[in-house]
């Protein structure tokens, strides 16, 4: 492995009060102690911070002022020597400590560097070390949740031990494959197979079930409010994000564009769309606006349809539960403060499996219903199940889908009395693709991609 020292700059660029700049390797102690005047660094204590000046070797000129930390080798992020200089926060500053440390001996290091030796010295694992990316994405409390989490190890376990499970039931083929002279053996073999890896192919479907919910609490729910013009659409996203974020107005047409907005319903984040009310017009502005509504809507995880509780069931409404079916809806009846116009049997009859909630927005009445109906489309109501283990990377969702795939064909297999090694060889397969999760069996380039992708000095 390469064992140069590395250094990056591990703060936002920009200008803040603190930046740091990260060294990790053999040399960084010493490096540091190059352009360091104040304590010796080779004698603190390790995990300590100390104040002094940043000086040039070669010109004995002032750089910077500095804080400087030093960890020892095993116990820190990358298990090598880290040094941190923390310096004023500003884009001239910090840049020249990152200069002075590169002409000092340091190598630049790639992104993603600093977490791939954590990773290559074995403080995590790969699903690990993409937590950590997953966390520093995170754009909601849920998601950094199961960031944190899984880089805490506990997707992490679960493979292993479905890795383990698997390990044994190719223990037990190879029993038999050495000694078929057993009858017995062979009769229990097989059914043991089965039903352990029944119980492994159990699991992976579960963790493959938590996907969606995992993309979900990372992207939050893409949600398009549709519905004719005037109906209180944007009304209804204000209500729901609790401020002003759309024109409303007594006049239809009032909104031209797509007005997307990040609301937070129970937890669970919304991707709320607020689009041009959907009908046929000559208004080439508003025109433009209808189509991307159209687009809006076949991106759309949950479709909240809008009727008006003081205005006649039309041709249009139908059109729009026709535009959403097959769709995740939720129909929402509202005005119902005005008097009753709305045929709501004949809007039971076209929303089929779909909730109607009743709501008169301008009385804010209605919404906690609507909301808690949100949570139970999607969670049913478990979301603060914090026992469970959420998958929430599309190459992880992958693997298992691969795996869960491999783990059938074996147990087709054994159902059929296929030869007992070639059983093996699919549930060999199913035990690598698992690894490759955790990152135990997997391609070198593979892990240069994953941690090309990090940003610079993590
Ligand atoms: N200044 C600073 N803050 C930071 C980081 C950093 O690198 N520098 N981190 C960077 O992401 C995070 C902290 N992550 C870390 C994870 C593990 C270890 C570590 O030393 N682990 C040792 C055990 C340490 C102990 O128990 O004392 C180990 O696992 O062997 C350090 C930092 C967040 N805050
Ligand atoms: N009576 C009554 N009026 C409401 C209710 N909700 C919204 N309104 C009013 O209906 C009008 C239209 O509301 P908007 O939220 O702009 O409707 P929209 O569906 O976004 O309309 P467009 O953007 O034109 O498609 C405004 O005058 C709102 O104040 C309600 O529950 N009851
Ligand atoms: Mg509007």
């Amino acid at each position: 492995m390469d064992t140069e020292t590395i250094a990056a700059i591990s703060t936002p660029v920009g200008e803040g009060a603190i930046s740091i700049v990260r060294l990790s390797g053999d040399e960084a102690v010493s490096i540091a102690s190059k352009v360091f005047q104040g304590k010796d660094l080779h004698e603190v204590s390790s995990h300590t911070i100390n104040y002094g000046k940043l000086i040039d070797p070669e010109t004995n000129e002032l750089v910077e002022e500095s804080m400087v930390t030093v960890m020892r080798a095993p116990k820190t992020f990358t298990r090598e020597d880290i040094v941190e200089i923390n310096c004023h926060g500003g884009m001239v500053s910090v840049n020249r400590v990152l200069e002075l440390v590169l002409t000092n001996g340091a190598r630049l290091a790639e992104p993603g560097e600093f977490t791939k030796r954590a990773f290559l010295n074995g403080r995590i694992d790969l699903s690990q070390a993409e937590a950590v990316m997953d966390l520093i994405r995170a754009k909601t409390d849920k998601a950094m949740n199961i960031a944190l989490k899984q880089m805490d190890g506990r997707l992490s376990k679960l493979i292993h031990t479905l890795r383990q499970e698997l390990l044994e039931t190719v223990a037990h083929v190879e029993v038999n494959i050495d000694y078929p002279e057993y009858d017995d053996v062979e009769e229990m073999t097989n059914q043991l197979l089965i039903e352990k890896s029944q119980k492994v192919y159990d699991q992976i479907e579960k963790l493959i079930e938590t996907a969606k919910q995992g993309k979900i609490l990372r992207e939050g729910i893409a949600t398009a409010i549709i519905g004719r013009p005037n109906v209180g659409k944007s009304s209804l996203l204000n209500a729901l994000a609790q401020e002003n974020k759309a024109i409303v107005t007594e006049v239809p047409g009032t909104t031209r564009d797509v007005i997307e907005e990040y609301v937070n319903v129970r937890g669970i984040p919304l991707r709320l769309v607020d689009t041009a009310g959907i009908r046929d017009t000559e208004d080439i502005v508003e025109k433009i606006g209808v189509e991307r509504s159209r687009q809006v809507l076949k991106e759309a995880d949950l479709v909240l349809l809008v009727l008006n509780y003081g205005d006649e069931f039309t041709e249009e409404d139908r059109r729009l539960f026709e535009a959403a079916s097959g769709m995740d809806v939720l129909v929402i009846v509202n005005k119902t403060d005005l008097p009753q116009k709305l045929d709501l049997d004949k809007v039971r009859e076209t929303a089929e499996t779909a909730s109607i909630i009743e709501t008169s927005i301008l009385h804010e009445q209605g919404i906690d219903q609507l909301e808690s109906e949100i949570a139970d489309l999607f969670f049913e109501g478990d979301l603060n199940n914090a026992d469970m283990t959420y998958v929430s990377n599309a190459r992880h969702v992958q693997l298992l889908k691969d795996a869960k795939r491999t783990l059938k064909e074996a147990m087709e297999g054994m159902e059929a009395g296929m030869p007992i090694d070639m059983v093996q060889i699919d549930v060999t397969r199913t035990w690598e693709i698992l690894g490759e999760i955790v990152g135990d069996t997997v391609q070198e380039s593979l892990i240069d991609q994953l941690f090309s992708q990090f940003c610079l000095g993590k």
